[in-house]
C-alpha cells in the first residue's frame, strides 16, 4: 500500500456560463469528479461522479452552461475561474453549422430543401484561421465534440494540417478522421482523441482511424511546396470517401491550421497559397478567424464573395505555451505512441478514469526488433537544411528541389538519422506501370520508427501503428 499522503481536494462551485480553468506543470496530475450538475471540457461532457485524470502538462477548463459543483483533487499550479468566456458565440456558430448539416442532409436524400438557392445546401466545410495561441485547435474541437453530441450520427471530419501539433500521430504530420464520438481532452499526448492500434488487448472504445501523411518537419515554412501537396492528397482522399458517406458528407469538415498561416506579408509569402491550397482542396465554404482583425478583413476582401467569413473572439483562458513546451509535447505524443497513455493519477485517487477509458485499456507493450540497414529504404524529401526557393539567388537553381526523394545511406556519418523519427509508408502502386517518380509524395503513414543508437543501430517500431481510411471502391 502506498504510503503517501492523499492529496487534498477542493469543492468550486461554478455559476451559469462560467468556466474553471487549471495549468499543470511537468510531472503533475489532476483528478476532476463532477458532484451536480452538468460540465464539459471543450465541448465534451463530464460523467457525473467519476473521477477524470489529467497529465502532461495538460492545460484546459471545465466549463458549464448552467451551472455545477466540481471536485478538484490534486494541484496545478495555476487554477482560477472566469465567467467571461466566449461560449455562446462558439454555441452560435455551432448551431449555424448545425443547421447546413440538416439542409446538406435533406439536399442529399432529396428531401425538399427550404432555400431554393443550391449554395445554401453545402454542408459545412471550416477552415479555422488565428494567430499563435488563439485557441484555433480548441475551436475546432469543440466545434466537433457539439457536432457529434447533437444526436444526428454525424460524423464530422476534423482535418489537421499544422505540423507542429501531432494530433493523433507524431509531430510533422498532415491528417484528417472522421469523428463519431466527443474527443476527450485529458494530455496534449492526444489532444485530438486516440487512433486505434494494432495491440492485441481491447483498447480505447472510441478509437480513431485516421489518414496520415508525413511532413517530416514541425514548421510550416521547411517545405511550403510539400505541405501545399499533402494538403491536397488529404482533399482528394477526403473527396473519394465523400462519395460514398453520405452522412459523413453531410456532416461536413473541420480544418485546424497552423499560425503561420495568419501572420506574415501578403506578398511574396507562401502562406496566401497555402490557405488557397487548403480552399480548394477541402472546397471550403466558412472561413472563422479567431482574434484577429487584420486576418479577418484580408479574408474578406480575398475570399469574401465565396465564402462566408466569421470573426470569433479568442477566450482569456488559452494558454501561451513555449518552444520548450512545444518540444515536451512533441516527446509525451512519441511515448505516448510507443507505450500508450500512463497518467499517474494524484496520491490517493484509485478509479480515474480518462476520457471515460479505465487507465489500463491505454498501455501499450512495445517491444524493440534488430532490422538491417540493407532491408530498409529511407528517403528523405529535399535536403536536410534547405532555404525556401525564393530566397534563393537570383537565377540560382537547386541540385535538389523540394519534392525530390533522395536516398539515405545509413552508414554515412552525415545521414542525420540518429535520434530521428522515420515514418513508415504505406505499399506502393504493385504495378510497376502504375508506379511515377513521386510516389513516395501520396503514400499514406502506416507508422512510425524511432532510430537510437547503443552499441549497433536499432530500430524501435511501435506496437501501435496508424490504420488508413478505409475506401470502398
Ligand atoms: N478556455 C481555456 N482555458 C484554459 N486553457 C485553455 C482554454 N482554451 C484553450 N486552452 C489551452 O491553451 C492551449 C493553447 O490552445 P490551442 O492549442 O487551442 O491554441 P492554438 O491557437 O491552436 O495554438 P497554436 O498557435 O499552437 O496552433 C492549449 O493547451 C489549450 O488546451
Amino acid at each position: 500500500m502506498s504510503d503517501k499522503k492523499p492529496a487534498e481536494s477542493k469543492i468550486w462551485e461554478l455559476g451559469p456560463e462560467s468556466e474553471f480553468r487549471f495549468e499543470l506543470d511537468p510531472g503533475q496530475s489532476l483528478a476532476i469528479k463532477l458532484v451536480q450538475g452538468r460540465a464539459e471540457i471543450f465541448g465534451f461532457e463530464l460523467a457525473e461522479g467519476k473521477q477524470h485524470l489529467f497529465g502532461f502538462e495538460c492545460k484546459a477548463a471545465v466549463f458549464t452552461w448552467k451551472g455545477c459543483v466540481i471536485e478538484v483533487t490534486g494541484e496545478p499550479s495555476t487554477e482560477y475561474v472566469s465567467d467571461d468566456t466566449p461560449m455562446r458565440t462558439y454555441g452560435n456558430l455551432h448551431i449555424a453549422l448545425e443547421q447546413m448539416r440538416v439542409r446538406a442532409l435533406s439536399e442529399i436524400r432529396g428531401s425538399p430543401v427550404p432555400h431554393q438557392d443550391k449554395t445554401r445546401s453545402d454542408p459545412p466545410r471550416v477552415l479555422v484561421l488565428g494567430p499563435e495561441h488563439s485557441g484555433k485547435t480548441t475551436v475546432c474541437k469543440i466545434l466537433t465534440n457539439y457536432a457529434v453530441r447533437a444526436g444526428q450520427g454525424w460524423t464530422p471530419f476534423l482535418v489537421n494540417v499544422d505540423p507542429s501539433e501531432g494530433a493523433w500521430a507524431a509531430a510533422g504530420t498532415l491528417s484528417v478522421a472522421p469523428i463519431s464520438g466527443p474527443i476527450p481532452t485529458a494530455s496534449p499526448a492526444n489532444s485530438l482523441g486516440t487512433a486505434a492500434t494494432t495491440a492485441p488487448v481491447s483498447l480505447s472504445s472510441n478509437a480513431l482511424l485516421p489518414l496520415v501523411y508525413w511532413y517530416g518537419h514541425p514548421e510550416t515554412k521547411r517545405n511550403p511546396l510539400l505541405l501545399d501537396r499533402m494538403i491536397r492528397n488529404l482533399g482528394e482522399n477526403i473527396n473519394d470517401r465523400f462519395e460514398l458517406d453520405t452522412q459523413g458528407r453531410a456532416s461536413g469538415l473541420i480544418v485546424d491550421t497552423p499560425p503561420s498561416f495568419a501572420s506574415g506579408p501578403a506578398s511574396s509569402n507562401p502562406r496566401l497559397r497555402l490557405i488557397k491550397a487548403c480552399i480548394d482542396a477541402f472546397t471550403i465554404n466558412v472561413i472563422v478567424v479567431v482574434g484577429h482583425e487584420k486576418l479577418n478583413v484580408e479574408m474578406q476582401r480575398t475570399y469574401g464573395s465565396l465564402v462566408q467569413v466569421v470573426k470569433i473572439p479568442k477566450s482569456g483562458g488559452v494558454v501561451e505555451v513555449d518552444h520548450s513546451y512545444r518540444e515536451r509535447v512533441h516527446n509525451y505524443e512519441l511515448h505516448t505512441y510507443m507505450y500508450g497513455q500512463i497518467i499517474p493519477p494524484p496520491a490517493g485517487i484509485t478509479n480515474g478514469t480518462m476520457g471515460g477509458e479505465t487507465l489500463t485499456d491505454l498501455v501499450l507493450a512495445p517491444s524493440s526488433t534488430v532490422v538491417n540497414f540493407s532491408d530498409l529504404q529511407i528517403y528523405r524529401i529535399g535536403l536536410e537544411t534547405m532555404a525556401p526557393s525564393d530566397a534563393l539567388p537570383v537565377g540560382a537553381t537547386r541540385t535538389v528541389s523540394e519534392m525530390q526523394a533522395v536516398l539515405v545511406n545509413p552508414a554515412s556519418p552525415g545521414s542525420g538519422l540518429l535520434n530521428a523519427v522515420l515514418a513508415l509508408l504505406g505499399p506502393a502502386n504493385p504495378d510497376e506501370n502504375e508506379r511515377y517518380d513521386e510516389e513516395i509524395l501520396d503514400l499514406p503513414v502506416v507508422g512510425f520508427l524511432v532510430m537510437w543508437v547503443s552499441s549497433f543501430f536499432q530500430v524501435g517500431l511501435g506496437s501501435f501503428t496508424l490504420h488508413c481510411m478505409q475506401h470502398q471502391h
